[in-house]
């Protein structure tokens, strides 16, 4: 069983589905990317997935539960959690206080070792985030503070406040954009490094150079339906995708890119 099963399930904004008859799986320790041009339902599924947005019909299940009727925040305790598009941070934290705000997950039993071991979950947590910094790259900007970082250091600290606190599946919305290419490919190495940590990663970008060359499967949107899906390369070479998304030109060029961005193409063979 797959850690999240999306079967069947639809979005319907007044009349308008957003998202309609969707099937979907993550497994754990995967990348997987949904893609699809502008307006196709890419951050409404990730609505509908995180609780968000209600599900019209079909069902998702996380973990073996079904998510009818789940809070958002009930699902981010159960570890699966989201970013938005907008960054968010908080400006007048460091950037480490705004990786421990994120990294603290309650729970039932956190009244009692606060009592028998005070202090115990603050040191937990900076262990957390600087282990989510020290990936990213970023340990030597943990006291400073947002509006003194670059847009893709504001980026990569968005995304590693995300990740802090270890959930078993985040959804990434768009993490790439506004970043050049350099950037976009150092987001994507360090996107793999934390599947080594028994995380898994759902990612919806535009830029395809990241997302054919990072994902392990790819999903294709397109007017809230999925018309393909695959291995990159399968995706890639998909009549379907190339003219309703990618056009002919975009695919070679696209694909040229995904040439150049080297290494990670040797992941991409593994299924969801
Ligand atoms: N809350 C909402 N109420 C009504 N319609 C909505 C709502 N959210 C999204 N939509 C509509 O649903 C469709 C899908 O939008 P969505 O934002 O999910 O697409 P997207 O693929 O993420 O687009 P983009 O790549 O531009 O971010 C669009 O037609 C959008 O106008």
């Amino acid at each position: 069983m797959a850690l999240l099963e999306a079967r069947g399930l639809s979005v319907n904004y007044g009349g308008l589905y957003a998202n309609k008859d969707i099937d979907l799986d993550c497994h754990t320790g995967k990348l997987v990317g949904l893609i699809g041009p502008n307006g196709a339902g890419k951050t409404t599924f990730i609505d509908a997935i995180t609780g968000f947005t209600p599900v019209s019909e079909g069902k998702v299940t996380f973990d073996g539960v079904d998510l009818a009727g789940v809070s958002p925040d009930q699902r981010a305790l159960m570890g699966l959690t989201r970013t938005f598009q907008s960054l968010e941070l908080f400006e007048d934290l460091s950037v480490r206080d705004n990786l421990m705000a994120a990294a603290e997950r309650p729970k039932w039993h956190s009244f009692l070792t606060d009592i028998v071991m005070p202090g115990r979950n603050e040191r937990q947590f900076k262990e957390q985030v600087d282990w989510a910094l020290e990936i990213m790259g970023l340990q030597d900007r943990a006291d400073t503070l947002p509006s003194d970082l670059s847009h893709g250091q504001r980026k990569l600290i968005s995304v590693a406040r995300a990740l802090a606190a270890k959930p078993k599946l985040v959804l990434l919305d768009e993490p790439a954009a506004g970043l050049d290419t350099s950037e976009s490919q150092l987001l994507g190495q360090h996107l793999r490094e934390f599947l080594e940590h028994d995380m898994s990663l759902f990612l919806i970008d535009h830029d395809m150079g990241l997302v054919l060359n990072v994902c392990d499967y790819i999903y294709v949107l397109d007017f809230g339906k999925i018309i393909a899906h695959g291995t990159p390369a399968e995706v890639r070479a998909d009549p379907a995708v190339i003219s309703a998304y990618l056009g002919e030109s975009a695919g070679e060029e696209q694909a040229q890119r995904g040439a150049e961005f080297g290494a990670a193409t040797t992941t991409t063979e593994a299924t969801s």
